[in-house]
């Protein structure tokens, strides 16, 4: 192994058409990205450059034409079902929508319980895991017997980081996991996050359209544009003084163009973390 725990090598991703004389559509090209133990990727461009089609091609979930993804220093891009199941102990997702990505009919307790039972684990070791779960997102115990839509977005977010953690995985997806919430949860999850990072190591392959978040979460930064990555490297030089032009126009466009009310923007973030953080610690979690 090269240390990475994830490496896509000169991967290259093709939806079928429908119109069976069509070529197929190139959404990937040339793909290379690696991550590293405790490492966050973030992964940064505009709505269709291929952020989630990449995501997905790391859970098996878009199909792989050309190139390898290796975790763990296996080959998994073409991984059966069975070897699916069993990656998914290490290799775990969080969607953008905690409306729409777990199940209203169940109580989150069930939720929770769901990949561990489904991984083998008794019903006595799933109730302490999802005790010790719930108290690692901040939210009450008693959550256990409510159902999804007695939470806010937010409360919802944390169930499904939840869920991601239970089996404790090595690397999470995360699926613009911020961008349905509204700005000061943005930052509570954002928070969340990190301290879980910090806790467990766990790595994060993050995608978002948002440079502001990807800077505050990610150690290194990868810029999509139309299937390619386009640049690389540091979270701090590729969002601050990037190279390549697409990069700089995506910091442009960006809400807060003005540097310095970016760096305002940044200060704002994080009073607003330590302020919610000594909230946190009070009362009831957003
Ligand atoms: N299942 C699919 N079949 C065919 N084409 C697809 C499929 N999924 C995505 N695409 C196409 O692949 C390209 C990349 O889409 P993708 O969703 O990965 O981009 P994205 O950067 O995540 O965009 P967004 O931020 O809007 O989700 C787009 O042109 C999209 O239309």
């Amino acid at each position: 192994m090269d240390g990475n725990l994830l490496s896509v090598d000169s991967l290259v991703v093709e939806y079928p058409t429908k119109h069976f004389r069509a070529k197929p559509f190139r959404a990937l090209t040339d793909i290379n990205i690696s991550i590293k133990a405790g490492e966050t990727l973030g992964l940064v461009g505009e709505s269709g450059s291929g952020k989630t089609t990449l995501g997905r091609a790391v859970l098996g979930l878009a199909p792989v034409t050309q190139g390898t993804i290796t975790f763990e220093g296996k080959d998994i891009s073409h991984a059966s079902r069975k070897d699916r199941r069993a990656l998914s102990r290490d290799l775990q997702v969080v969607f953008q929508d905690p409306y729409t990505s777990l199940n209203p009919a169940l109580e989150i307790g069930d939720i929770l319980a769901e990949p561990l039972s489904v991984q083998g684990k008794s019903p006595t070791e799933a109730k302490r895991r999802v005790r010790e779960l719930l108290d690692q997102v901040g939210l009450p115990s008693d959550a256990i017997h409510r159902l999804p839509r007695e939470f806010s977005g937010g409360q919802r977010q944390r169930v499904a980081i939840a869920r991601a953690l239970a089996l404790s995985p090595k690397l999470i997806v995360c699926d613009e996991p911020v961008s349905a919430l509204d700005l000061s949860t943005q930052a509570v999850v954002l928070d969340l996050f990190l301290q879980i990072q910090r806790d467990t190591g766990v790595s994060y392959l993050f995608v978002s359209h948002d440079l502001d978040v990807v800077r505050h979460i990610s150690h290194r930064v990868a810029v999509m544009y139309r299937g390619e990555i386009v640049e690389q490297g540091t979270a701090e030089v590729v969002t601050r003084t990037p190279e390549h032009p697409y990069t700089q126009r995506l910091l442009l466009a960006s809400p807060v163009p003005d540097p310095d009310r970016q760096e305002k923007r940044r200060k704002d973030r994080h009073e607003l973390l330590k302020a919610q953080r000594i909230e946190a610690a009070a009362s009831v979690p957003a």
